[in-house]
């Protein structure tokens, strides 16, 4: 059976001090846990930039650790920017590409995307590739939009002849932030599409489909069937609800294994 994926971002709700803390907490709750000492779960965690070298021993051996956000070019006079390539010197293994708040306030459009989609697949980090419809709609065409989105934001990468592992990250625009996440069956159906398209990509085997939104404690066994794990935001800010998540992961195998299921 896969291991589920448990990622988390930290967005920029922490300080650095606070940061450190929670690595170090998270990290004894993964040490000690069944679900990741038996690779039932494999966890990421996306700290922002200046935390991530510190995260990166912090979780060694535990969790792969991430940036939020990627420059479309390697090197050179880009002020401000931190290319693909020095976040993977410094030990990171995935990178989040085209966040709904990166698209909505501070203007990333398509092309950006697939540039730094290109730029992630190049340097040899798994991009987790955030998509998701603006408003909620019927699950079809939502799935459809979704596989637009991914296909769109990998046709630089394609182009190039690039292959590589994909985390796509489904996350309903509307339900980041909010009090609840997606309905399960609505979850369900647009992740299950999702994976159809991607295991039919073959440059992109191995790619995995996770939710997020508002993600929490309680969600895995409604939608365990058809996602690849959760990636969560606020609900992971305290080590225990990670550590029920862990929980979460070995309790849904068990009763999808005597299901006969995944
Ligand atoms: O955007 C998200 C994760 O990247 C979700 O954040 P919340 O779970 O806080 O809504």
């Amino acid at each position: 059976m896969a291991p589920y994926l448990v990622g988390v971002s930290l967005k920029m709700y922490f300080s650095h001090a606070r940061t450190l803390a929670w690595c170090s907490a998270v990290a004894e709750v993964a040490r000690a846990h069944p679900a990741v000492r038996d690779g039932a779960a494999e966890l990421f965690v996306i700290p922002s930039y200046l935390s991530v070298t510190a995260a990166v021993d912090l979780l060694r051996g535990v969790a792969a650790v991430g940036a939020q956000d990627l420059a479309m070019e390697d090197e050179g006079a880009f002020t401000g920017e931190v290319s693909g390539a020095e976040i993977a010197e410094v030990g990171c293994r995935v990178v989040e590409v085209g966040h709904a708040e990166r698209r909505r306030l501070f203007g990333e459009t398509d092309a950006v995307v697939r540039a730094k989609t290109d730029a992630a697949l190049r340097n040899g980090l798994a991009p987790v590739l955030c998509v998701g419809e603006a408003e909620r709609g019927d699950p079809e065409s939502v799935a459809q939009e979704c596989v637009r989105q991914v296909d769109d934001a990998l046709s630089s990468a394609r182009a190039a002849g690039r292959n590589g592992h994909v985390i796509v990250a489904y996350e309903p625009l509307w339900a980041i932030g909010a009090d609840s996440p997606a309905e399960p069956d609505y979850i369900r159906s647009v992740c299950a599409h999702l994976r159809r398209h991607l295991d039919s990509s073959p440059d992109f085997a191995g790619s995995r489909v996770i939710y997020g939104g508002s993600a929490r404690p309680g969600l895995l066994g409604e939608i365990a069937d058809d996602v690849d794990g959760l990636f969560l935001g606020r609900f992971a800010h305290r080590a225990e609800s990670l550590e029920e998540v862990l929980d979460e992961v070995l309790s849904t195998r068990a009763a999808l294994q005597a299901a006969g299921g995944r």
